[in-house]
């Protein structure tokens, strides 16, 4: 059987969903890691329905400095590296690990937002890149146990360089559940960033769950957000359609209206949150364009003040 080397950077929730997700497939895939912990591990994953099961997985840390040949070889015939790191934390972790990869090693970005692909492009060093977003979900409960919360689409797509090999690409997108390989990926992207920009920084501020956006207090706010999102994709080349990135928006709202947003949680937990590749994109591509998204950079400067509070 086919059975491509692929490594996971960064073992969070998203990270070891996936990690479980191949495993299901009879993939083997192996961890790269920060800090201290690596070697063996057997991780836990509740599923949606509460039953558990196990997987076992090798781990290598990137800050160790005494790594086994073992691992320098398993690093240096890894085939795909999927990063599940959070937006702000992509450019470092790969900067970490890119020497060691590979040129013919395929990087895969899945995270929430858009930007980190401008941050990474120069140091591939011609290695091909592709870009994702998840709506699966995913909690961690320790370090290596983790329950699912949610499932959904995971949309993938090429961006530059070398194309993903044509073997693995079926592989992988079997193995992820509801995977869909989506070419161009920008626009796909940029409406899962209309999600984010509008639901986010909303309900971080107003401290609500995702359905009081449904509320008429809210609606000017969000038509101005994807508005504007809408206007600076264009300006780059992106077209969407407004109307129905407007009722996408609205039926995330409904269909997560319980649900607490990911930036909620992190400003509820005091932890930076992704505010920069969301409505700080918006922003910073409006500018470069020459035009201005009043609304995404008056959030952008709300959720700046929340974090000034906690983060040293
Ligand atoms: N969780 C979810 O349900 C969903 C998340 N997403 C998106 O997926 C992305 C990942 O989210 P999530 O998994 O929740 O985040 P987590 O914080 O749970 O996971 C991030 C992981 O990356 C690790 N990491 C950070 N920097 C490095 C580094 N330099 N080297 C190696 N590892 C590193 C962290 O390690 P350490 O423990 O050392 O900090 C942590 O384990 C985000 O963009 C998020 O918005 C999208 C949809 C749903
Ligand atoms: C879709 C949404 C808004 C669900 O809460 C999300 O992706 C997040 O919280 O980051």
């Amino acid at each position: 059987m086919y059975n491509p080397s692929i490594a996971i950077l960064g073992a969070g929730a998203i990270g070891q969903l996936i990690y479980h997700q191949l495993v299901r497939a009879e993939l083997s895939p192996y961890f790269i890691t920060r800090g201290k912990t690596q070697g063996k591990q057997v991780l836990t994953l509740t599923h949606l329905d509460g039953h558990e099961t196990e997987s076992r997985a090798h781990t290598v840390s990137i800050t160790t400095s005494d790594k086994q040949e073992s691992e320098c070889l398993l690093l240096s015939k890894t085939q795909l590296l999927i990063v599940c790191v959070k937006s702000y934390q992509v450019k470092d972790a790969l900067k970490a690990v890119i020497s060691q990869l590979p040129r013919n090693c395929h990087i895969l970005l899945l995270h929430n937002g858009l930007g980190s692909h401008l941050e990474v492009e120069p140091f591939l060093q011609g290695r091909g890149l592709s870009l994702g977003t998840t709506s699966q979900g995913a909690f961690k409960q320790s370090t290596w146990q983790i329950k699912q919360t949610g499932t959904g689409i995971t949309q993938i797509g090429h961006l530059s360089g070398p194309s993903m090999p044509s073997d693995l690409k079926p592989v992988l997108l079997s193995a992820i559940p509801n995977g869909e390989w989506c070419e161009p990926i920008l626009p796909f992207l940029w409406q899962k960033l209309a999600i984010n920009a509008a639901i986010n920084p909303l309900t971080a501020i107003d401290n609500c769950a995702n359905g009081a956006l449904a509320a008429p207090q809210y609606e000017q706010r969000i038509c101005d957000i994807v508005t504007e999102l809408v206007d600076v994709a264009m300006a780059t080349g992106v077209e969407l359609n407004k109307l129905a990135l407007t009722n996408r928006v609205y039926s995330v709202i409904e269909l997560t209206s319980a649900n607490f947003s990911s930036m909620h949680q992190d400003v509820a937990n005091k932890r930076r949150t992704e505010i920069d590749s969301i409505n700080g994109y918006i922003v910073e591509r409006a500018k470069e364009h020459g035009l201005t998204a009043k609304v995404n950079l008056s959030l952008l400067n709300r959720i700046k003040a929340i974090e000034a509070d906690y983060l040293v």
